[in-house]
């Protein structure tokens, strides 16, 4: 195990661009969505610029670019309705999770560790994408960004999850992709791990000063 889970007992892990590259779903979502509010459909690559603060700013962040303008307020709910109605009926068709991932939630899992997974993802999504990589069982906690009043960067996830578990902050390790991941986690107390291959837009991970970074989550388990 690395050092920097020595004396920890919770460790939260961020999906989307973490355990799982959701990108192109998320992004054939999206392109239903975008075309059956009668709009012009954004690339992949354009979609990964645009995950990470949950499925509304998604949407909002593909009309924006489609109008080039903000959306008013129906259109974004119809457009929301329709992200989440063609995402949901395939989350798991070419979502695939990151190599070692599996290997290593098993192995902490085994060594004693409570897992948790706090995402941005809406909550109904958690359950039927953990259970299709065959990883469900090995979390205590799960948290979606509209399962509470706030989402990351707001440290209230975590802190929720520690609390109800009965963890300190200062016994916990938060595992994302982005700065969202990072910053709630400082924000809560956490140590925190920060992977560099996600969905991090913007400035790279390390000006987040993430207490660890690692290639791979390999690397926690080594
Ligand atoms: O749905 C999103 O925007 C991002 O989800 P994540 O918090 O699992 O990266
Ligand atoms: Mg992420």
């Amino acid at each position: 195990m690395h050092t920097i889970l020595q004396a920890k007992r919770l460790i939260a892990f961020d999906l989307d661009g973490t355990l799982i590259d959701s990108v192109p779903d998320l992004a054939v979502g999206v392109q239903r969505a975008l075309q059956e509010v009668g709009l012009a459909q954004p690339s992949e690559d354009q979609v990964r610029d645009w995950v990470g603060n949950g499925a509304q700013v998604l949407v909002e962040r593909a009309l924006s670019w489609a109008l080039n303008a903000a959306p008013e307020a129906a259109l974004q709910q119809n457009a929301y309705e329709a992200f989440m109605r063609h995402y949901g009926a395939a989350p798991n068709a070419l979502t695939k999770l990151y190599p070692d991932a599996s290997e290593a939630l098993h192995a902490l899992h085994e060594a004693g560790f409570v897992l948790a997974l706090i995402t941005n993802k809406p909550e109904r999504f958690i359950a039927p994408i953990l259970s299709h990589f065959g990883v469900l069982a090995l979390f205590t906690s799960t948290v979606g960004g509209d399962s509470l009043a706030e989402k990351k960067p707001s440290p209230l996830p975590l802190l929720h999850v520690a609390h109800t578990l009965d963890i300190a902050p200062s016994a916990s390790v938060m595992v994302g992709d982005s700065r969202h991941d990072i910053a709630a986690g400082k924000a809560a107390g956490f140590t925190t791990v920060a992977l560099p291959y996600g969905y991090n837009h913007g400035d790279p991970i390390e000006q987040s000063h993430p207490d660890l970074i690692v290639a791979s989550l390999r690397e926690l388990v080594s």
